[in-house]
Order: C-alpha cells, then structure tokens, then sequence
C-alpha cells in the first residue's frame, strides 16, 4: 500500500510569554527527570492560529496532516485514548490513521513506514508499544523494545511514552549510556527505548532479557541499518529476539533505494507505507540558498544574519565537531548566546542540558552535527541553517540528511525556513544535486542585504 501526502501553509508558533515565565521558573537541576515535564509544558505553547490552521490542514485530504477518521474510529483502548488527549492532540496525521490499524492488528502485522518528518511518527509506533505491553502488563520483563541512533532522541521518545502512557499501568527503561542496573539486577519495565551499544551491553551482561519481545521498533530506520556499527548491533539485538511472532515496525521520513531493499528483507511479511521524494519536502519550510563567496566568510554572514534579524529558535548544522567548536567560538566572541552539541566528547549530562535548555528557550540558538539531524521534536525552531551542506562519508551529497536537518522547522503544519550557505563549485554543486533530487526549489538569497533577507523569511 502507499500513501502520497502534500502540505499546505499555516502560520508560526511564537514561544508564549506564559511558557517562557515557567521556563525560567524551571530548573534543570536533575536532567534525566525534567524533560517529560519540558515536553509537556512545549503542548501548552501553541496559539489559537496554530490551532485554527492545523484544524484546516487536517481537514484537507490533500495534506499529510489529514484523516478521514477519528482516534476514537481507531479503536483506540480507552487508556490509550486518554493518554493520546493528554497530547493534546484531537484529531490523527495520516500516518497515524493508517498505520494504527495495521499496527494494533490482531495478529499483529509488520509495517516499514515513511512519512514526512514531523507528522507523528513517533505517536504512531508509541502507541503500539504501549498497547502491546499493556496486554498483560503484569509480566516483568521487557515487551516492547524501541532502538534510536542518538541518547537525545531516546530520551525524548521515553519522555513522549511516558506522557502518553500516564494511563497505562507500565513502566519504561532508558537504554543509554550513564543510566545504568544496579550489578545482579535485571530491566524489569515493560517497554525499553534506548541506542544499539547500550541495549546490546545489557543483553551481554545478562540484565536485559528480550525472549518474550512483543514489538521491535526501530525508528530512523534507514540510518540504523544503513550505517555498519548500527547495522550489526541491531542486526545482533534482533537475533536475541526468540518470539518468532514478535512484531517489527520501521520508521522513517527516508529510504534511499538499496537501503528500502535492505529494510523490505529484513522485515518478514511487511506491510510499507511509503511517500514519494518529490512529496517528501515540505512547503511550510521555505529553503534558501546564499552564495557566502568564501569559508571565512560564512562566519560573518551567520553573526550578521543573528546580530540583525530577529529569528526565533535556530538551529545551526555543521559537518564536523571542529567546525561546531570553532563556530561557537566565533559566535560568542561577537556577543551571541549560542548553544553547542555534539557527540564526541561531550559529557553525556552536558548534552542533555544543553538540549533540555534549548528546548526552555533559555538558549535560542544551538549550533550542532549530524547527531541532531534526526527525529528531535523542539517547538518553536523557526530556522534551520546549514552552514556546511550535509555529504557523507565518500564526500558526496546527502539528500536524506539535508531532509531531517531541515525537518527540525516546520513541524506538524507549523511554519519555517532553511537557509543554506554555499561558498565554492563543490558546495554549489551539491546543493543542486538535493535540490533536484527532492525536484524542489531552493531560491537565491542575498548574504549581503538582510532586510530583503527578512522579507524573504516572512511568512505575512
Ligand atoms: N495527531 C496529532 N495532533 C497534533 N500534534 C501532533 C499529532 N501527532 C504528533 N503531533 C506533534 O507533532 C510533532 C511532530 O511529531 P513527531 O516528532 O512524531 O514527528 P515525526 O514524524 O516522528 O518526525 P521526524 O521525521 O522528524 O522524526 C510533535 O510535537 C508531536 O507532539
């Protein structure tokens, strides 16, 4: 089955006076614990225009907000349901009404998905887990395992299942480094989500048991089996699976071809959902280039965009951690608040509150790798810039990245932009090559008149 989707325009979600407030009455003093209250405050930010334009949206059949039915036409259990309005959420996207009905099947059936990013992967395959460890959430062992490229996106999809499970009577394990079992213990919760490495640690310490596994989620799935060192750790941690009926769900915003092939092997009797790449850019995120004539010269034309305009959260990627440090450095040096993270050594409790603080508001621009590029949902980014056009490792172009970095703005009918600074033949050709591969067009803007550069990133 496929399902093609196209969105249409709404208007932008200012950070509520209201919010900002809590936020800087809130401290981040115990990081692990905080998020799930960061996130559920981020449901409160929204303004009634936001809520009036998605009402649109999701009454249009022609947007991948759209569905023909209700969470409760779903069959939802009434747990679930209630957990679902403690998102706030009233009606589903389209990959939640078309893949729930798939995934809460009885017997339970196998789904590769792919929908646009930010249009409710991560609600679709937590509900799934949540109903299958709720069937008998009397067993003390994990039912349901989720594996995720990055400790940031795990915490944040823990943070999300905890909220929408606040009805089930189940509890949840991070897998990830720094969150250890005591020596002799076992994971006892129902549903584990965390990184390959740590869950696989576990298993060969013997204090993670998957042999009775109801659900195998894996979420960006194309990079956890496209990149080899994710590849064989899932590869190993599925082999630890001994029910044979467990179930697996693959989830992405993008498969590259041989990497869909790979999937459609990997994943016995699937049903796929899949959305064409010319659909896959989203017109709630206007994309920008801008010729920056040299390296150099890239770091005067992003503290100059910062000092002048006024653009709310922003997230800034860059392809090394060298570049991330020496940019931060140079930012700060001319007077602005900039955020930084990165995966290499970084502290782990560092990373955590470098994120949760974005999330606050407290930092409004972060400037990070690839490891963010993917699945984190912070409200409110209104920019993305790519200061170095994504490539991978042979140096070539990379749609699929370029397309989840944007991804961090326009979020579930919401509204932004990317911009994306080229300096040399090679960056300029690379640039094309996304932009026809995605056949969507990324327009010209000025490095050198920030005024009609506001013009151009206005959305009234
Ligand atoms: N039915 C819904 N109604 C309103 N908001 C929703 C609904 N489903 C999800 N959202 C919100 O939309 C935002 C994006 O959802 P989510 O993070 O699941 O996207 P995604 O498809 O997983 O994105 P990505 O491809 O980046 O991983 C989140 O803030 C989420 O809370």
């Amino acid at each position: 089955m496929s399902s093609e989707t196209t969105t249409t325009e709404v208007t932008p979600t200012p950070f509520s006076p209201k919010a900002e407030e809590e936020a800087d009455n809130f401290k981040t003093d115990d990081i692990a614990s905080t998020l799930e209250h960061i996130m559920a405050m981020g449901q409160g930010l929204d303004d009634q225009e936001y809520t009036d334009s998605l009402h649109v949206l999701q009454n249009d059949p022609n947007t991948n907000l759209f569905s023909a039915v209700t969470f409760e036409e779903l069959n939802l259990p009434e747990n679930l349901l209630k957990g679902v309005y403690a998102m706030k959420f009233t009606k589903p996207s389209k990959i939640q009404s078309v893949a729930l009905p798939m995934i809460l099947a009885n017997p339970p059936e196998n789904l590769i998905g792919q929908a646009q990013s930010g249009s409710g992967k991560t609600a679709t395959f937590v509900l799934g887990m949540l109903y299958r460890a709720s069937i008998d959430a009397r067993q003390r062992h994990p039912q349901a395992l989720c594996l995720v490229p990055t400790r940031e996106l795990a915490r944040q999809i823990m943070a999300v299942t905890n909220i929408m499970g606040k009805y089930c009577d189940i509890e949840t394990f991070l897998a990830v480094p720094g969150n250890d079992v005591e020596r002799g213990q076992q994971v006892t919760a129902q549903i584990v989500i965390g990184t390959p490495g740590r869950v696989e640690s576990l298993i060969k310490k013997r204090q993670l048991d998957l042999k009775d596994l109801k659900l195998f989620v894996l979420d960006e799935a194309d990079v956890m089996i496209d990149e080899s060192g994710m590849r064989d750790r899932s590869l190993a941690i599925k082999k630890q699976i001994r029910n044979r009926t467990c179930q697996m769900l693959l989830f992405s915003a993008t498969y590259a071809d041989d990497v869909r092939e790979f999937a459609e092997k990997l994943v016995p009797n699937h049903n796929i959902i899949t959305v064409k790449k010319e659909k896959l850019s989203l017109d709630g995120i206007k994309q920008f280039w801008m010729d920056c004539k040299s390296q150099e010269h890239k770091y005067e034309v992003l503290s100059d965009i910062f000092g002048l305009l006024n653009v709310g959260k922003s997230v800034i990627f860059v392809q090394s951690r060298e570049t991330a440090k020496k940019l931060t450095a140079s930012m700060r040096e001319k007077g602005h608040s900039v955020g930084i993270l990165h995966g290499a050594d970084m502290q782990r409790e560092v990373r955590d509150k470098v994120l949760d603080e974005f999330r606050l508001g407290t930092t409004k621009v972060l400037i990070t790798t690839n490891v963010l590029a993917r699945g984190i949902d912070v409200l409110g980014v209104s920019l993305v810039v790519n200061f170095d056009i994504p490539v991978n490792r042979e140096n070539q172009p990379d749609p699929e990245t370029y397309l989840h970095r944007i991804g961090r703005t326009g979020r579930f009918g919401r509204k932004g932009a990317a911009i994306n600074f080229v300096y040399d033949n090679k960056s300029k050709r690379d640039l094309a090559e996304i932009e026809a591969y995605y056949e969507k067009e990324i327009v010209e803007a000025p490095a050198d008149d920030l005024e009609e550069l506001e013009k151009l990133l206005s959305w009234t």
